[in-house]
């Protein structure tokens, strides 16, 4: 089942919580919505499900119009954050439910909800877990089992909102490797709410990425993470550092003139002296001892900071440094690189180094309402 989210709006009282909000999910597609707490991802989700109705606006489910579509009749399946089974209920009778529940005319007998019910633990692996009750299961195996539950009355399109937002990392992990394969077994059409960005780079198709009501990007994970369409995705998406400076003819100047580093931007070819940032992230920082020239007038070409702190860990060193220039930086920033721990311990650094940092890689942005 494709979804069409077209043009939808949503306000509680003079709160803008959804801003003309469009987005096409592909039939089995898996699609993250990630974004800030409060930036509507579950207020869209809602719409979706018919919990909720939109001001403005309307979503198609395979191109016809559900606004007057009650929830009931919309076929969708839900996973919520905090386990919502039955308490009183066995495991087994939690996923029963649903299909117990059916119209008289169309409920399934007996048997064949017993069989339904151990294919769905099955796919789920906790067809042992069958007798026991909600209390005592641990909070990934709860989820699991709403995920069964959820999938018992087949869905056409199924709804998840943090569903792992109350595990611990490992579970969580596990937990979404496991959603991914058996969503590429089911292929019902999916979306699945965090804000979590890892979980939606490796879990999701496609992620969408909002901030305050409205649709920042959407993309392959692979896209928005190599092409960051604005400045809050960039900062969004992982560990970044951002650099003041201005832009001028496709360069963008970090620091003062003559201890500072050019950028080329060719993208911003006709940008005339511009305030602007540079977002760059750890790992494409490359860090070299700083030797101090002679000449004072030559310029250097990178930005020469202080190593203050070092975490060096396992394969990688995380390093802290302060600009010896303010105004690279936005002021009291710490810069973060990240290094191979073998590359750290080759050169010798140590905490108190002066060194200098060159950027491989960096995305420049021009002010708002600045440049062209
Ligand atoms: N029924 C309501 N009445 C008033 N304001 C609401 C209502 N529901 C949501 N909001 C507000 O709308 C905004 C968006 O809420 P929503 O729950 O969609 O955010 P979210 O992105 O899912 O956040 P989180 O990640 O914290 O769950 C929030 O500022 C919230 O306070």
């Amino acid at each position: 089942m494709s979804i069409d989210i077209r043009n939808v709006s949503k306000d509680f009282g003079n709160f803008h919580a959804l801003r003309d909000v469009s987005l096409e999910i592909n039939s089995g597609e898996l699609v993250a919505l990630l974004g800030p707490s409060g930036c509507g991802k579950t207020t869209l989700l809602r719409i979706i499900a018919g919990l909720e109705t939109a001001d403005r606006g309307h979503i198609l489910f395979n191109g016809a119009d559900t606004t007057d579509k009650h929830v009931r009749e919309r076929n969708v399946g839900f996973v919520f954050q905090h386990y919502a089974l039955f308490r009183h209920m066995s495991v087994f009778d939690n996923v029963a439910f649903g299909l117990r529940m059916k119209p008289k005319a169309i409920r399934p007998s007996e048997a064949v909800i017993k069989d339904k019910v151990h294919e769905l633990l099955g796919l789920v692996q906790l067809d042992w877990l069958a007798d026991r009750y909600p209390s005592q299961l641990s909070g990934g195996q709860r989820q699991r089992i709403a995920l069964a539950r959820a999938l018992a009355v087949e869905p056409q399109v199924l709804l998840l909102d943090e569903p792992f937002g109350a595990l611990d990392a490992k579970v969580r992990k596990e937990l979404r490797r496991w959603l991914r394969r058996l969503h590429d077994d089911l292929h019902v059409t999916s979306i699945f709410v965090t804000h979590d960005q890892e979980e939606a780079l490796e879990v999701a198709d496609r992620v969408v990425l909002m901030n305050s009501g409205q649709v920042e990007q959407i993309g392959s994970p692979q896209e928005v993470w190599d092409h960051p369409a604005s400045p809050f995705v960039y900062g969004f998406l992982g560990d970044v550092n951002l650099f003041h400076g201005r832009a001028h003819e496709g360069e963008m100047l970090i620091g003062e003139d003559q201890q500072g580093l050019r950028l080329v931007t060719p993208e911003h070819s006709t940008v005339q002296d511009s305030k602007a940032f540079a977002y760059v992230r750890p790992h494409d920082l490359e860090v070299q001892r700083y030797v101090a020239s002679a000449n004072a007038a030559q310029p250097v070409s990178g930005i020469v900071a202080k190593l203050t702190r070092a975490m060096v860990v396992g394969p990688t060193a995380r390093l802290e440094l302060v600009p010896a220039d303010a105004t690279a930086a936005g002021s009291g920033d710490i810069i973060e690189a990240h290094i191979p721990a073998q590359l750290y311990r080759d050169q010798g650094f140590q905490e108190g180094d002066t060194v200098l940092l060159t950027p491989r890689r960096a995305r420049v942005f021009v002010a708002e309402g600045e440049g062209i």
